[in-house]
């Protein structure tokens, strides 16, 4: 499979050290200082792309990547206020996406455990939940995608939260998330209930970007001859 990186920094290196290891050949490696060669005569040479680069220029590099059918993997955070556009031009114009706040196995497993935690503690209002989530300090975006995702699973489940936000809350309707930043830390999430009786925790630690990049190469490899948007629980078929 021919591969273009779209980022170069931490991500875009560990997956083509994985991308490699897998038998594909990179064919592209973008960045910041040869944006020049993002064009869509250099996209035509790959397969599929795979997008990690920053919150700020996730949605003009997926939006360009689709208007030239290149069947994309996006792991960038913190652009999805722009969600429903992309998901719609993927649909109407029969494209191919695949995104995942976290492309590792570990965490799409700790998704479903997560999903399950909060159905079992909908009915128990003596309990009360936070997130947290601990990332080293070079991340641009708070709080983590992979927070974001844990919170819309709990707000789904849990009537008595309404809303995630980002700091400490006296409001009981709140959902917080704590975002820690220190080195190194590749990501660590923690979804904890609380009451007067007992605490329940569940904690996801990445020791490395192995299974970040892994996931993501496993993405693209899926989506390389599909149409339609994913996303890993697909991949993975969870
Ligand atoms: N979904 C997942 O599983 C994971 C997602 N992520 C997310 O992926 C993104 C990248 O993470 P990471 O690799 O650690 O970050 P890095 O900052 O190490 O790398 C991003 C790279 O992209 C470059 N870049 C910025 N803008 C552009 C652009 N327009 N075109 C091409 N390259 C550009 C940056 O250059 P410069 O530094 O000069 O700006 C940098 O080299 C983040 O949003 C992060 O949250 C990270 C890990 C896992
Ligand atoms: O920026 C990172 O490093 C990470 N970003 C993703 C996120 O925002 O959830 C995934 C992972 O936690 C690492």
């Amino acid at each position: 499979m021919k591969i273009a990186l779209v980022g170069y920094g931490k991500m875009g290196k560990a997956i083509e050290e994985i991308a490699l290891k897998r038998g594909h050949e990179i064919v592209l490696k973008l960045d910041i200082d040869n944006q020049h060669e993002f064009t869509k005569e250099n996209l035509a040479k790959a397969d599929v792309a795979i997008e990690f680069t920053s919150p700020h220029s996730a949605y003009n590099n997926v939006s360009k990547l689709l208007e030239w059918n290149v069947p994309t993997v996006c792991g960038s955070t913190g652009w999805l206020d722009k969600w429903d556009t992309v998901r719609k031009y993927t649909d109407e114009n029969n494209r191919a996406l695949v995104y995942a706040s976290n492309y590792s196995v570990g965490v799409n497993i700790f998704f479903e455990i997560n999903k399950r935690l909060a159905e079992l503690m909908a009915p128990h209002a003596e309990y009360d939940v936070r997130l947290e989530e601990i990332h080293h300090t070079e991340k641009k975006d708070s709080p983590s995608g992979t927070a974001v995702s844990l919170a819309e699973q709990i707000l789904e489940r849990i009537a008595r939260k309404t809303k995630w936000i980002n700091e400490e809350s006296d409001n009981a309707s709140d959902l917080v998330i704590l975002s820690e930043r220190v080195d190194p830390a590749p990501g660590t999430h923690i979804a904890l209930y609380t009451s007067a009786i007992d605490d329940i925790e569940i904690i996801h630690t990445a020791h490395n970007r192995t299974g970040f990049a892994t996931g993501a190469v496993l993405a693209a490899e899926f989506v390389k001859d599909k149409k339609g948007i994913f996303s890993m629980k697909e991949v993975l078929g969870l």
